[in-house]
């Protein structure tokens, strides 16, 4: 099978190219492709069922004939690997609606002889025969039938196949090919590049790589790059020896020590400070760098693995640095160029948060189906978020207003406190740019006190990425880089707060996480 060909063959060619493996469970070289869904195979994934724990069950349409005949008692839907079961509900007709590949990968709808409902898309069919466009199951179609049952018709790259890998879930062609690229190069010891868009799960696969190499029981160390902070970020990385800068009255171990034989994660690694980028390079090309002050080079065992949702081709970034990178890179899709796994996310993430606080919330189907058509820009992340609100507001007996909970946000600071943060909003550079300018700096403030001075959660409450709020932080005139901080004020915030670091982060005005780092670097904290 095509699936097990690739999988097979990789492994050589991983050590000598830079590899991108697109979604289609292709390596290519250029780091440039766009995800393709090459129409090989029809199928149908359930995206909600009266029973919803079977979201994410398949059928492929039989490629000999192109047609299949769905009604309630057939066709089987199943999870690979696991017995299948047809819709089995009274909404479904027992007469079939036909579904007929065409010569042009056009696919033919033609309703049944029965009341049934069909809707595609959000619209109901009135006509008996219908015809969706290649491209519209490119998008993935969301079919409703008889109000109750949801289904995406789309292309399928491979036949389903089964490997499970934890916290990575998706039955989409391009989930499975994630899996197997993780699987992939957790074998090796190459340098991996994770590339895509904000709430993709690249933290989740940089994880899954680490877990599944041999050095899954060493250290799994991440580091955002975007955090640190020009002065401070070869300290924080490479350590430093006693005296060597002001303040450091301590000798101090950096994250490649602390990474030891693990692994370390450089997440946003397009934002690594301009002057750290060669010293990267070089731990990449012999494994060696120096501490800050020392006198000798020490050596990295660590396995580095980098991620980012810019394209470094095409900014400002170290060219050699990239090529190096490029070990091993992985394309994470975007949640829109896989529709048919919205229905599984959106289960697991509903019943994680009815465990969590003990309901049983369930979501109308028109809801389900409104949210499987959405676009998704902040991708699963945005999509969890969405979800844990609706449910919120559901079980306290609100209507909730899908679009509102959608639309892009530029909060005031009481939207801001609200138990679960808006979603992530459209990322299009334009929009981007223009809701950045929208914050006030006292919505920014507010955002950082309401939560606990944390920069990622505080990019959450606002829906914008941690980049984003970085930049925003730089300029804002009421919060402080901490390393402007004299020491005896920060001696003072300790003291009076009894090192509770969000109180001190509080009353400093300044993000807690690099002050928490500052405060070990100076030697104020152990
Ligand atoms: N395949 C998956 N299955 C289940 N949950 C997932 C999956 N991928 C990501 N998630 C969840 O989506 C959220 C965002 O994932 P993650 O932080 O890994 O994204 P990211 O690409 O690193 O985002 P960013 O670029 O903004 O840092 C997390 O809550 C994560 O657990």
């Amino acid at each position: 099978m095509a699936l097990s060909l690739a999988v097979k063959s990789a492994p050589h060619l991983c050590r000598s190219l830079p590899a991108v493996m697109n979604a289609d469970d292709t390596l290519t070289s250029s780091v440039s492709m766009p995800a393709v869904r090459p129409p090989s195979l029809l199928g149908l994934t359930l995206l909600w069922h009266p029973d919803p724990s079977r979201a994410g069950q398949q059928c492929v349409v039989p490629s000999a004939s192109g047609l299949l005949a769905l009604q309630r008692h057939e066709p089987l839907f199943q999870s690979a690997g696991q017995a299948g079961a047809a819709l089995e509900h009274r909404c479904i007709a027992r007469a079939p609606l036909l579904i007929a590949r065409r010569a042009d990968d056009s696919v033919q709808l033609t309703l049944p002889d029965s009341a049934m409902s069909v809707a595609v898309d959000g619209n109901r069919l009135t006509e008996r025969e219908t015809v969706l466009t290649r491209e519209q199951i490119g998008r993935g179609a969301v079919l409703e039938l008889g109000g109750h049952v949801l289904l995406c018709l789309h292309w399928m790259g491979t036949p389903p196949v089964h490997n499970p890998l934890p916290g990575v879930l998706g039955v989409s062609t391009a989930a499975a090919a994630l899996r197997t690229q993780i699987r992939q190069v957790a074998q090796t010891e190459l340098p991996a590049l994770l590339l895509g868009e904000t709430g993709t799960g690249k933290d989740v696969a940089a994880r899954a790589i680490h877990a599944a190499s041999r050095r899954g029981g060493r250290p799994f160390v991440a580091v955002n790059m975007a955090a640190l902070t020009e002065s401070l970020a070869a300290a924080d990385l490479f350590g430093a020896v006693k005296g060597a800068y002001t303040g450091a009255q301590h000798a101090r171990a950096g994250l490649f020590s602390e990474a030891s034989d693990g692994t370390l994660f450089l997440d946003e690694i397009g934002d690594t400070p301009a002057v750290i980028q060669p010293m990267l390079l070089r731990v990449l090309e012999n494994g060696e760098y120096r501490p800050l002050g020392a006198r000798q080079n020490a050596h990295s065992a660590a396995r580095l693995i980098a991620a980012t949702d810019q394209d470094l081709g095409a900014r400002a970034f170290n060219q050699a640095l990239l090529r190096r990178m490029e070990g091993y890179v992985i394309r994470l899709p975007a949640l829109r160029e896989r529709r048919e796994d919205i229905g599984l996310l959106l289960y697991f993430f509903l019943r994680q948060w009815n465990e969590q606080n003990g309901l049983d919330v369930q979501l109308p189907v028109a809801l389900v189906s409104a949210l499987c058509r959405e676009d998704w820009p902040g991708n699963i992340r945005q999509l969890g978020q969405v979800v844990r609100r609706l449910a919120l507001m559901l079980a306290a007996g609100e209507t909730p207003q899908l679009a509102a909970l959608l639309a892009p946000v530029a909060r005031s600071a009481v939207a801001a406190s609200a138990p679960v943060p808006p979603p992530v909003p459209a990322a299009t550079p334009k929009s981007a740019r223009a809701k950045l300018n929208a914050f006030s700096e006292q919505t920014i403030v507010d955002a950082m006190e309401s939560t606990g001075w944390q920069i990622q959660s505080a990019a959450r409450t606002l829906g914008i990425s941690r980049p984003s709020l970085y930049k925003l932080l730089e300029t804002h005139p009421q919060i402080r880089r901490v390393e402007t901080i004299p020491i005896e004020e920060l001696r003072q915030a300790l003291q009076q707060h009894a090192t509770d670091l969000v109180k001190c982060a509080s009353m400093l005005r300044t993000p807690g996480e690099a002050l928490r780092r500052h405060l070990r670097v100076i030697g104020l904290l152990a």
